[in-house]
């Protein structure tokens, strides 16, 4: 598998692996990296990691983990072992659920990046408030994404609009991988917390997660070379 410098990751969001690779068979894992998510993971299974493997992509196994720390440690070590490249949990399962993860992975020498999600993107203040947190969405990412760091991981998922904050205060290295980004003219759907791809990388994320702005476009593969358009013009 080669590693890709770029900084995007496509969320392959399908009910099943035929759509899943026909898309994945138009893309170029020198160029992007591709995420599999709850929804074809849980019709599919580890198959999707290796039809994703088999096509020389590395691939983000985002199924957002958040359980008692020995179940999510053993949770991050079979998602290692299938030898995914990154793997996320919830920071809300707290301190002692990420370090035990964080300590799997070291005591088994895995190197698959732990990251853990901070704040949904499709969550905005109000719903924050609903749910019993009585800050805004970026102090309760800042928040979390200090425990993050401090428990040992690699970096969050957050939204860019808290990338640059995160920057100052994790640092350049500590990975902010940002769904919700929508080129200008794309639908936010049930995105709260959006960006376009280009304000994303300018205010400090290391990698961009696109789904929908590319897999239901017209042309997937038109949507996804105006964005790296925009990019490189960026
Ligand atoms: O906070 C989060 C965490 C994960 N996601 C996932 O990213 C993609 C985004 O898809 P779009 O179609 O580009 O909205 C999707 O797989 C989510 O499960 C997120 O959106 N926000």
């Amino acid at each position: 598998m080669a590693a890709t410098q770029s900084p995007l990751i496509i969320a392959l969001d399908y009910p099943d692996l035929a759509s899943a690779t026909a898309l994945a068979d138009a893309l170029d894992p020198a160029r992007c990296r591709v995420k599999i998510g709850k929804e074809l993971f849980t019709r599919v299974g580890p198959q999707a990691i290796e039809a994703m493997h088999r096509r020389g992509f590395e691939v983000f196994l985002d199924l957002k983990f958040h359980d008692i720390p020995n179940t999510v440690a053993g949770a991050v070590e079979a998602a290692a072992d299938q030898g995914v490249w990154m793997v996320n949990v919830h920071a809300a399962g707290g301190r002692r659920m990420m370090e035990a993860s964080a300590e799997r992975l070291r005591q088994r020498g895995l190197s698959t990046r732990l990251i853990a999600v901070t704040v949904l993107t499709s969550m905005a203040d109000d719903e924050l408030q609903e749910i019993g947190v009585a800050g805004d969405a970026m102090s309760q990412v800042e928040r979390l994404a200090r425990l993050t760091q401090q428990s040992g991981l690699d970096g969050v998922v957050c939204s860019a609009r808290e990338s640059e904050r995160l920057r100052a205060i994790c640092g350049e290295g500590f990975l902010k991988v940002t769904p919700g980004i929508r080129p200008a003219t794309a639908a936010t759907g049930d995105q709260r917390r959006v960006m376009t791809p280009e304000a994303a990388m300018a205010a400090g994320s290391t990698h961009l997660v696109i789904g929908r702005a590319v897999t239901q476009a017209a042309e997937p593969m038109v949507a996804l070379a105006e964005i790296e358009r925009a990019l490189d013009a960026g």
